[in-house]
């Protein structure tokens, strides 16, 4: 049997919201009268964690994420319920979390290390590797009310990871940090996994938390909806980030309804064989399935593209644009249908319409696909090198573009540019449009992928483990 590191049992959270601040004086003396709306943070929520385990927790804004760390890291008292940990905890919730202000970084290493049961010594030992790590030069010696969010974050998670934690909780604070910051940060936080240390993990990142996790914890409005394995659960977490509305209620109902079952656990190649973007629970393997291990996987999949209005792109760079100018960058559906969010492996269609202010010769148009950190995946263009491209003979024509495209980007966010030139009488090409971040788009998380990074390399068979007595 694994050791239990923490066990929280039927937690709950109850705020008294006060329309006025008056109410709350108004309440104190009339007592009798009602001055507040309840509201639940945390319902009911129950998660045992072993020693050991990386669980990562997941929802929409307001869903009681940081409530429910706050209580197990001992900074909030719960209404209801309990929390039982086992070892000592080191907690990064919010930044500055646990930082005296008018003190030096120095001092609040020794203040933190000292509330987490480390004696003056211990820390006097660890504390160069903790500046070493936070890296924020001659700082150290500053008041923290000095330092920018990322500084604060630096000496915050050099603090926690040094003081030996048996769990350790972590509430988004990696993401404030620069790119070098938090590859180092994960680099630890696998070695501190590797020693058995237990940890919690909040975040917005789909990615992080597949990368990461052994499971993860969806809560929705206070409660817990399910506990699963990473790929199953994020998948149900978009579902649930992008359903309208009115189609809430009916699948935080479905969600729920495969909480504790054992597909919701099992390893993400034997629990893909279900549709977990469709309401139903994952039907059970056939036996035939279960032991055929090296054919194909047969997915019946829908294709689950969808568009949600609110994601759109952020930070798009127009470059020269002479007499020529890109609109409507977009991804279609092979039947029309506009979508941002794309299934993986399915193929699509990049459109844009390009008009012209005066007649041109030569044309050519691109498409590319980056990556968030700006590489380039893929660069397509309409016409080949002996190709002459179109001509454009009237001032404001519009023309159409159409790349099609298949998904075989993994999981993730990626970004669109579109791309215009011309060939010049000595056939070098020229730029005339360039938009950047023209469009942006998701790959839908899978669970039945058994491989990650950013492109499938993966072929038609599913992998095989082979017993070594098997192997001649
Ligand atoms: N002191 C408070 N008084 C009243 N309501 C509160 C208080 N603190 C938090 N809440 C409410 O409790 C709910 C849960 O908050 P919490 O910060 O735990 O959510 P979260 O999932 O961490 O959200 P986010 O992803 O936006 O950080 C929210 O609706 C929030 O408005």
């Amino acid at each position: 049997m694994s050791e239990v590191s923490l066990r929280v049992s039927g937690l709950s959270k109850d705020y008294l919201i006060y329309d006025q601040p008056e109410d709350r004086l108004k309440q104190m003396v009339l007592r009798w009268r009602r001055y507040y709306n309840p509201f639940s943070a945390l319902r009911d929520v129950d998660l045992e964690v072993v020693r050991g385990e990386t669980v990562g927790i997941v929802g929409r804004n307001g869903s009681g994420k940081t409530t429910l760390l706050e209580i197990i890291a001992g900074t909030m008292a719960p209404t209801r319920g309990s929390v039982e940990v086992f070892g000592r905890v080191a907690a990064l919730l919010g930044l500055g979390a646990g930082f005296n202000p008018e003190f030096s970084g120095r001092d609040n290493v020794f203040l933190n290390a000292a509330l987490l049961g480390l004696s003056t010594g211990a820390i006097e030992n660890v504390f160069d590797q903790i500046a070493a790590f936070a890296d924020i030069g001659p700082f150290i010696d500053r008041p923290v009310k000095t330092y920018s969010s990322g500084m604060y974050a630096r000496l915050a998670f050099a603090t926690a990871i040094h003081v030996d934690p048996d769990i350790l909780i972590v509430d988004e604070t990696l993401s404030v940090g620069d790119e070098a910051f938090q590859r180092k940060c994960f680099r630890r936080i696998n070695q501190l996994k590797d020693s058995g240390c237990t940890i919690l993990f909040v975040t917005h990142s789909a990615q992080t938390v597949v990368d990461l996790c052994d499971r993860v914890l969806l809560l929705d409005r206070g409660e817990r909806l399910i506990l699963g394995s990473p790929r199953l659960v994020v998948a149900y977490y978009q579902r649930l980030i992008h359903a309208p509305e009115d189609q809430v209620p009916a699948l935080r109902g479905s969600i729920r309804a495969l909480d504790g079952h054992p597909e919701a656990m099992a390893l993400t190649r034997l629990s893909g064989r279900s549709d977990p973007m469709s309401d139903q629970p994952p039907a059970p393997l056939s036996e035939a399935e279960e032991t055929s291990g090296s054919s194909a996987p047969k997915r019946e999949e829908r294709d689950e593209a969808f568009f949600s209005p609110h994601f759109c792109c952020e930070s798009q760079i127009e470059a020269p644009a002479s007499g020529v100018c890109v609109s409507d960058v977009h991804l279609e559906t092979p039947d029309g249908r506009r979508v941002n969010h794309l299934t993986h492996e399915r193929e699509y269609d990049v459109v844009y319409r390009v008009t012209f202010a005066h007649s041109l010769d030569r044309v050519r148009f691109g498409m590319q696909v980056r990556a968030v950190n700006g590489l380039i995946l893929s660069d397509q263009v309409s016409h080949t090198q002996s190709e002459e491209g179109i001509s454009v003979r009237q001032s404001g024509e519009t023309i159409e573009v159409r790349f099609p495209i298949k998904a075989i980007l993994f999981p993730g966010t990626y970004f669109l540019n579109a791309v215009v030139t011309a060939l010049s009488p000595d056939l070098k090409s020229r730029l005339l449009y360039r938009l950047i971040d023209a469009h942006v788009f998701r790959i839908l998380a899978r669970p039945y992928l058994t491989a990650g990074g950013l492109l499938n390399t993966q072929a038609g068979r599913l992998p095989r483990v082979l017993d070594p007595q098997t192997v001649v």
